[in-house]
């Protein structure tokens, strides 16, 4: 039966351009039309929006943003045997899908762009966690970008919502809610993807904070944070001991504990800790 925007099945596309899917691609490809639709509604409204879409493989979830009313997708997708299928849903939906073949890690969306977009991936969890990790250090902030619905392995998932105190706290969780607001939207089991990967995923979705969190350096508050998870079992005043020869005092004048451990300091304390190092360099 053919689907609501009158293309074939998922399953069907994928026999007919014999996708069988690639290992070293990552790829465990959405095959339930309701799905991809449910994710494409995470962004909100997409109507007249534009959207970068990166690993769109054989199109499920593209299909669901474009009937979600987006303006524009713009899709990379590194496997060109997938094209074809992406060029059907181009022709159902004219001049509203640009592909771009290549590895999204080379590739600049921002040559491609005009206005903000909506950046929706379901990427292999490697890729997506550096993808990630540039589209939250730009130089400039806001960014470009007016979300980010990324799909991942349940467990990146919950380090990029952690807590402090829950065992996932860490860089990622620091670095992802001192610039966004974040949640986890969906949980999904694996069988809902062909072939079905070994673990849960998650589709997270952030969104920029007009300003960062609290106010500090990023590479300062970058340096420290990753110092402090880096030896996570350590107290701060020995895993911090060499971004300042004092740091004992300045832990304390940031409200932190020189034995207290990185799991347990919330954002607005790392962020005091990044300032007075900051202070401490320009004085
Ligand atoms: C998990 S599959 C998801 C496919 C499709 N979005 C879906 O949900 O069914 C990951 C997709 O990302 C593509 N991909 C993997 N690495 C990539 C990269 N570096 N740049 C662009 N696409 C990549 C794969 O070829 C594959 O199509």
């Amino acid at each position: 039966m053919a689907a609501i925007d009158g293309l074939p099945p998922l399953r069907e596309v994928i026999a007919t351009h014999e996708l069988a899917a690639k290992k070293s691609l990552g790829q465990n490809f959405l095959l339930d039309l309701n799905l991809t639709a449910r994710i494409a509604r995470v962004p909100g409204d997409l109507s007249g929006a534009d959207v970068l879409e990166v690993g769109p493989g054989p199109g499920g979830l593209t299909r669901g943003l474009l009937a979600e009313g987006a303006r524009r997708v713009l899709a990379i997708e590194k496997d060109a045997r997938c094209l074809p299928a992406l060029a059907e849903i181009g022709a159902a939906y004219p001049g509203r899908l640009h592909v771009l073949e290549g590895d999204a890690l080379e590739i600049d969306p921002l040559a491609h762009l005009t206005g903000p977009i909506h950046v929706v991936a379901n990427l292999p969890y490697n890729v997506g966690t550096e993808l990630l990790i540039r589209w939250l250090t730009p130089a400039a902030w806001p960014p470009y970008w007016s979300s980010l619905t990324l799909m991942f392995q349940r467990e990146v998932a919950e380090r990029i919502v952690a807590q402090p105190g829950d065992k996932h706290y860490g860089r990622l969780a620091v670095l992802a809610q001192w610039k966004c607001e974040v949640r986890i939207a969906l949980t999904l089991p694996p069988e809902a993807f062909s072939p079905p990967p070994k673990v849960r995923s998650a589709v997270v979705h952030l969104r920029p904070r007009p300003e960062p969190l609290y106010p500090a350096d990023p590479d300062i508050l970058s340096r420290v944070v990753a110092a402090g998870f880096n030896q996570r079992r350590k107290m701060l005043r020995a895993s911090l001991k060499g971004i300042a020869p004092n740091i004992e005092a300045l832990l304390e004048e940031a409200g932190i504990a020189p034995t207290d451990r990185a799991e347990r300091i919330d954002i607005a304390r790392f962020a005091a800790l990044a300032r007075l190092v900051a202070a401490q360099r320009a004085g």
